[in-house]
């Protein structure tokens, strides 16, 4: 059986604007069938790489291939590639209904009941028009066209940011559900990492236009570990070590480390009454990613580093 989604191979694609080097000598593989976190700080070019997957543009150069073949005026993978932003991309001053109908017909992908069960759980009416919605709710009629797509590549782009924690929890529970009964290749860019890993299964972080890693995400929280317990006793035990984040609550402070712990090192931890869990993605991404670390220097988990799991 093939695997369902399209992937994609990026080779050497840089982006220009200007001056500005959006992309840079981009090298990446997104697997078919798979959710993918794309995680950047501002400005690190998320926005470009799926404006680049989606053909909005072309790169000024490099290659980009989905499903094998290069997407731009591609009329083969063009419907089957579904971009949404932060602004909704949908047609302003058309009815919902609308835009429904003129979304779907150009996708045979496309579910309209699922579409309208959306419609129904981010309680939107039909009739309005996205240019009189809040902020939230236009962000709910993206996502609503970007999962009723089913596109076998899906890219949403921040499309949460203005949603309440309540729709935001219903779009993260929707997306997986969904996603398991129709297996396709999504790529999910977010700033609410705490939020969003629970559903990534491989994480890309770009960083001023790079690739700073590719990973799956199990593996990449194997890297770390999180060390809870009396402060005192977590002191001693991460002294010496290298310390992502320090959480403190009373006399209880909890420690994000690098790097696993080998047997005796969890013994001791253990005998020091020290509880150990997985470590927050967000914990490492900060780290990686943190500006304080402009030294030039490498950062500590790259593609090429020779760490367990990294693909
Ligand atoms: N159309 C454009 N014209 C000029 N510069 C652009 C354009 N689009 C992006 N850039 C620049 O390219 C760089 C990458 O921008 P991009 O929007 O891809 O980043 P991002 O990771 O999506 O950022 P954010 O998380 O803030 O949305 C930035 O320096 C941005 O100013």
């Amino acid at each position: 059986m093939s695997t369902p989604g399209y992937g994609v191979t990026l080779h050497g694609v840089t982006q220009r604007f200007g001056r500005t080097v959006a992309l840079d000598g981009v090298d990446l593989e997104i697997r078919a069938g798979t959710i993918t976190g794309l995680l950047g700080r501002n400005g690190s070019g998320k926005t470009t790489l799926g404006s680049l997957l989606a053909a909005f543009r072309r790169p000024t150069s490099g290659q980009v291939r989905v499903d094998g073949e290069d997407p731009w005026e591609n009329e083969r993978t063009a419907p089957g590639v579904c971009l949404v932003r932060e602004s909704g991309d949908v047609l302003d001053d058309v009815r919902i209904a609308d835009n429904l109908a003129f979304f779907a017909g150009a996708r045979p992908t496309f579910d309209r009941a699922f579409a309208a069960e959306l419609l129904d759980l981010f309680e939107l009416d039909p009739r309005s028009k996205p240019a009189k919605l809040s902020r939230g709710k236009k962000s709910a009629f993206g996502i609503t066209l970007g999962l009723a797509a089913r596109a076998p590549l899906t890219i949403l782009d921040e499309v949460h940011l203005g949603l309440d924690a309540p729709s935001r929890y219903a779009f993260y529970d929707t997306l997986l559900a969904d996603y398991l009964a129709h297996p396709r290749t999504i790529v999910l860019s977010s700033h609410l990492i705490e939020e969003v890993e629970r559903l990534v299964e491989d994480v890309v972080v770009l960083d001023r236009g790079k690739v700073l890693l590719v990973q799956d995400a199990d593996s990449l929280r194997a890297e770390g570990v999180s060390v809870t317990g009396p402060a005192d006793a977590v002191d001693a035990f991460v002294a010496g070590r290298t310390v992502l984040g320090t959480q403190r609550l009373g006399r209880t402070s909890q420690v994000t480390l690098r790097g696993a712990l080998d047997a005796p090192d969890v013994d001791r931890a253990r005998a020091a009454g020290l509880e150990l869990g997985p470590v927050p993605l967000q914990d490492l991404f900060v780290h990686l990613t943190d500006p304080r670390r402009r030294d030039g220097a490498a950062p500590a988990t790259r593609t090429d580093a020779p760490a367990g799991g990294t693909r």
